[in-house]
């Protein structure tokens, strides 16, 4: 047998190689028989084996070997041969990451059970979808079907049966010979380019060209030559610090362009900062700044070692962690940050410290990460200074276009899902949509020639929610096709003139609570339960061992094509999974990262304030906000201790870890918490006067802040409709009154001309408050102060 599969394997790699493109061998049998072919295989390819990677839990063969869980290892490098294990289990993003990493002309290789019992096989990422009060024979395998359809059904995949030693396809194309390196380009070096024509002479595609010129603009030259052009009035938009953001699919080139960029910027003498999720991740980077100075002659390197390089004319290229980079930004004269989706947005945020910056970002790929990227960061760099140039790479560099690997690699893990376009839901509106649940063994029924249109309307609803939310993964897809606690629900268009209907907005849903008493008392007792965050938060944070005995379902993700939004159908879609769940469940609940527009988007549909995170998410660089819309007398009782405890504790929390949260969302999630956490205000007569003096009198603030907080945390609660306040004289409330800014910060962000000035503003914004709320003794003090 071992020979038959040897023979496809170098049928195939001379394909890739004529090709420039990638193919797949499927090894689907016995594992120990995978192993031995593979070697087999492995051993009579040309291919080296320091440029062969085992992506696996043993260290089996000669080669370099990373379990799934370290495949992030691979991004942004290129490997001639990768061979997965996928007997134990297959971790769906790591298997996105390591399609992408494979070189044109190259081979990845699958060991797999056999294809018919493979869906039967339940790995670790099966158990991690088994969440409490699911087992194990809960979770569906309609992701792993899906996937061997496509590896049955897509070009470029040989299959061999191990077990009954045949070739159920070679995957061979018989592609006519083309021409491989059809790649040269029109080089577009810029008129007035800074850097050498060396620089652009190494580019490989016309994209790649372009986006090492738009990464001129993170020269200190380009900076400057500005500066010296423009008189010394000129406007502050010469002096605009400049941000790059390259994007691409896998293999385009873009840690090459920015790798070219550094060296040239280097042999200019700058100094450039490299950063990257991981070191490994910018060796293509390096390899690309170095290279250059052999066609540079007048310089040379002076110094190199792993990751960092010294030119003749005082330049230098230093990779450094994320971490470390932001903590040294001072030094540089730019900085370039690399698979910049993969790092956390806080993170990225403060890179825009630094004045000259690129981030170089996967659009499709290892996680759809970079739709994330769009979706958070873009508003960050759209609210910083810099001038933002982007540019996008579309030409395939690592393998040719068209490569059918990729091809089936976004098919198969649907990293090109997009939502439909904007003509076919413009018309959707809450009276013409449709609600339906999304059911996920009809979607993977019929994946190959797609009659029924439910691939379509699997692709539409997870193109939705990749570009709504940050980090929607191929784990994602695999959890919704197959995880026993999450269900779909969408809204449909009216039937178009081919009589399909297409999704205007999903709602992602899971079901949590209702655990056993064993369960909660473990969560109570710090032990980790999987999924139910709600309950988990609530039980084990906020100490409540009662918390996840009512059964709710969570909102996990909710999203309306943006060419429909603001129509209603985003309340819509939560109204009528209202109608359907109310009368089952005790409460519908959500979590997201908290912003204004989004705080009021769920209190406007009925959902109620329970908690604000301490810390920010990491991904969404949000605090994330809890709320809870109780459907029965139990929900109810959960979410009315749960309102009235975060009431109590939101002072506490202003002061602490909520001190630096946008005094915006403060005011919002304090709006949306419900007014059954209201108790009477209770305050002294003494804190009366106080209160009244400062509103009315010499009284101050600072002498004594409790009252004052008590207060206006139930102005914001309560939020009475004759109390007409500023938003800016709200905004000072929040950031003065609750979280204990400085004066003088306070002054300067709310734009008062002095303290005195916003000391003065903030006695005014008390004074319809003490009118409001203040008893006789604060009545008498007013009285006393008020201008005749
Ligand atoms: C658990 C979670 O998933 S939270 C994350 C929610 N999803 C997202 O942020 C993805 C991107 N955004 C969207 O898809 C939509 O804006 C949704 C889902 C938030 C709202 O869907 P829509 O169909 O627009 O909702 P609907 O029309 O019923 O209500 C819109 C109201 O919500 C509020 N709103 C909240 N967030 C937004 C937003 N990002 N854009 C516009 N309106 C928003 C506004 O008050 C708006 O009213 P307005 O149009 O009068 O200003
Ligand atoms: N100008 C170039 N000269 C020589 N080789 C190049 C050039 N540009 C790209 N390559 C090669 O093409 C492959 C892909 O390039 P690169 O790693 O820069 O792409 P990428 O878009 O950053 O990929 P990934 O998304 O996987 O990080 C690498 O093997 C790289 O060495």
């Amino acid at each position: 047998m071992d020979a038959v599969a040897v023979d496809l394997a170098n049928s195939l790699f001379e394909e890739a190689q004529q090709t420039n493109e990638r193919r797949l061998l499927v090894l689907a049998g016995e594992r120990e028989r995978g192993y031995e072919t593979l070697a087999s295989v492995l051993e009579s390819l040309p291919i080296p084996i320091t440029a062969t990677t085992l992506v696996g839990p043993d260290d089996r063969l000669r080669c370099e070997q990373l379990p799934q869980s370290n495949a992030s290892e691979l991004l942004g490098t290129t490997r001639d041969a990768i061979a997965l294990d996928a007997h134990a289990g297959l971790r769906p993003n790591a298997l996105g990451k390591l399609v992408g990493a494979v070189d044109g002309g190259g081979l990845l290789i699958f060991l797999t059970p056999s294809l018919d019992e493979w869906p039967t096989h339940r790995g670790e990422f099966a158990q991690s979808l088994a969440v409490p009060p699911y087992s194990l024979s809960d979770v569906t395998s309609n992701f792993k079907r899906r996937l061997i359809d496509t590896l049955r059904a897509h070009r470029g995949i040989g299959i061999v049966d191990l077990e009954a030693e045949r070739i159920v396809d070679s995957g061979l194309t018989e592609p006519s010979p083309k021409l491989i390196d059809s790649r040269r380009p029109d080089r577009a070096q810029p008129p007035d380019g800074i850097f050498p024509t060396a620089v652009y002479e190494a580019c490989l595609t016309a994209d790649q060209s372009d986006a090492v010129a738009t990464l001129e603009s993170i020269d200190p030259r380009s900076a400057s030559s500005v500066e010296e052009m423009q008189p010394p009035e000129s406007t502050p938009e010469s002096h605009r610090p400049s941000a790059v953001v390259l994007e691409a699919d896998r293999g385009r080139g873009k840690s090459s362009a920015a790798g070219l960029a550094a060296g040239a910027m280097a042999a200019a003498g700058h100094s450039v900062l490299v950063t990257a999720p991981r070191s490994r991740n910018v060796s293509e980077l390096f390899e690309r700044a170095t290279a250059l100075y052999e066609a540079l002659p007048e310089v040379t390197v002076t110094d190199e070692t792993p990751r960092h390089l010294e030119t003749s004319t005082g330049g230098r290229v230093q990779y450094l962690e994320p971490t470390e980079a932001t903590a040294r930004l001072e030094p540089w004269d730019a900085v370039i940050v690399d698979e910049a989706a993969a790092l956390p947005v806080s993170r990225l945020e403060s890179f825009l410290e630094a004045d000259r910056v690129a981030f170089a970002t996967t659009i499709h790929g290892y996680e759809g990460a970079g739709r994330g990227f769009s979706v958070r960061f873009r508003d960050r760099l759209a609210d910083a200074e810099h001038e933002v140039v982007e540019r996008t790479l579309l030409e395939p560099i690592r393998y040719a276009g068209g490569d059918p690997i990729e091809v089936w690699a976004f098919n198969a893990l649907l990293l090109d899902a997009r939502p439909p376009v904007e003509s076919l839901v413009d018309d959707a509106r809450p009276e013409t949509v449709e609600y339906r649940r999304i059911e996920p063994s009809e979607l993977v029924s019929n994946t190959v020639d797609d009659t029924d249109g439910n691939e379509r309307l699997l692709r539409e609803a997870f193109g939705l929610l990749v570009l709504a939310h940050y980090r929607t993964t191929p784990d994602d897809l695999a959890r919704l096709l197959d995880a026993p606690n999450l269900e779909a629900r969408a809204l449909l268009t009216e039937p178009d003139a081919a009589g399909s209907r297409h999704v205007a907005s999903v709602a992602l849903l899971a079901r949590e609570g209702n655990l056993s008493a064993e369960t909660r008392r473990t969560m109570y007792e710090g032990g980790r339960v999987r999924g139910n965050m709600l309950p988990d938060v609530l039980t084990s944070q906020l100490r409540d061992e009662a918390a996840a005995s009512p059964s709710g379902l969570r909102v996990v993700r909710i999203a309306t094509h943006h060419a429909v939004r603001s129509n209603g159908l985003g309340s819509h879609v939560l109204e009528c999974i209202h109608d359907e769940f109310a009368d089952s469940l005790d409460w519908l609940g959500t979590g997201f990262g908290a912003t204004p527009d989004l705080l009021s988007f769920w209190r406007e549909n009925g959902y109620r304030t329970v908690h604000l995170s301490t810390t920010r998410n990491e991904a969404s660089g949000e605090h994330s906000a809890l709320m809870l819309a109780p459907t029965s007398d139990s929900g109810r009782t959960l979410h009315d201790r749960h309102a009235e405890w975060f009431a109590s504790r939101v002072q506490a929390l202003c002061t602490d870890s909520l001190a630096t949260l946008e005094p915006d969302t403060v005011r919002e999630a304090l709006r949306s918490v419900d007014n059954c956490a209201l108790t009477s205000l209770g305050l002294s007569a003494h804190e009366w006067r106080l209160l009244a003096a400062a509103a009315y009198g010499p009284g101050l603030f600072d002498v004594d802040p409790g009252p004052f907080r008590d207060l206006i945390v139930h102005y914001f609660v309560e939020n009475p409709p004759n109390i007409e306040l500023t938003e800016r004289e709200e905004r000072l409330l929040v950031e003065k009154g609750l979280q204990a800014r400085d004066w003088e910060t306070v002054a300067s962000r709310l734009e008062y001309h002095s303290t005195g000035q916003c000391k003065r503003a903030l006695g005014d914004a008390i004074r319809p408050l003490v009118d409001h709320y203040g008893t006789d003794v604060a009545r008498e003090v007013r009285e006393r102060f008020r201008d005749p």
